[in-house]
């Protein structure tokens, strides 16, 4: 399949992250084919595509929740090969995974300071994340499960940025949330990506993330199908009709 209306954009020569030739699945089961992702300093990368094609599995496998049955990742030039989902942070990647990204039984103020464990200045950097989520501010002392589904969705990104990551992975962001909501998580993502953190988020409402993404991938049956600057996305009318016609 082919979309000549699409720029393709060849190996980025400047990228922060670069995953190459990305293989793994589950037991006997092959998800990934061979899959390249390439994110640049300061970029929001939305990866999209049909139910099933492995976007899930993609992030889980950068992350190293799953193991790769192939394939390279590197940040800043380093190999990332051998590093376990627990010392991710220490390289600079963080991660919102779409569910059991709180502590629920904990206050707003607690899972924070969990999420300060590698900080050397928590104080000031709980204060800027607190200004970047301002509806934290209110809620210091309340505990997560009481929190609002978008609450909870913007303490799950204010923990993982306490570290100060240069990259955030987010899986689904929009997941369960209202239009209006939705909008405001973007919006956030947005103001992540001002702060200095580069995004790479998986999504289903593909307009909304579209909305604030710099570049996206199309994943289909585990193999990448299109990638391009989001413009070309959102002007392509196969890409609309193929993966935007919900
Ligand atoms: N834990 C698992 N064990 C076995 N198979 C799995 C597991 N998780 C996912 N799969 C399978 O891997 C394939 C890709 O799933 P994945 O969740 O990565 O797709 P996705 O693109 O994120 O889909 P969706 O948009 O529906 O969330 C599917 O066929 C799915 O059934």
């Amino acid at each position: 399949m082919s979309d000549s209306s699409l720029e393709t954009i060849p190996t980025v020569d400047d990228a922060l992250f670069s995953a190459r030739d990305i293989e793994t699945g589950y037991g006997e089961l092959q998800v990934l084919y061979g899959v390249d992702i390439d994110i640049r300093q300061n970029e929001i990368v939305l990866v999209f595509g049909p139910n099933g094609a492995g976007k899930s599995t993609l992030i889980k496998a950068l992350y190293q929740r799953l193991p790769l049955w192939g394939g390279e990742v590197e940040i800043d030039g380093s190999d990332l090969s051998d590093v376990n989902s627990n010392q991710m942070i220490e390289h600079g990647i963080g991660f919102v995974p779409q569910t059991e990204n709180v502590f629920p039984n904990l206050t707003v103020a607690e899972n924070l300071d969990i999420g300060a464990i590698h900080v050397t200045n928590p104080e000031s950097r709980r204060a800027a994340l607190l200004e970047l989520f301002p509806r934290l501010k209110e809620r210091l002392m309340q505990t997560a499960e009481t929190l609002s589904g978008g609450e909870r969705q913007m303490l799950a990104m204010a923990r993982a940025l306490m570290p100060n990551p240069e990259l955030l992975f987010i899986d689904e962001p929009s997941a369960g949330l209202s239009p209006q909501l939705i909008e405001r998580t973007f919006d956030h993502i947005a103001q992540i990506r001002e702060s200095g953190t580069a995004v790479l988020m998986i999504e289903q409402d593909v307009n909304a993330a579209l909305s604030v993404a710099d570049r996206g991938y199309v994943l289909e049956m585990g193999e990448n199908r299109f990638e391009g600057d989001a413009m070309s996305i959102r002007e392509s009318q196969q890409i609309r009709d193929l993966y935007l016609g919900r």
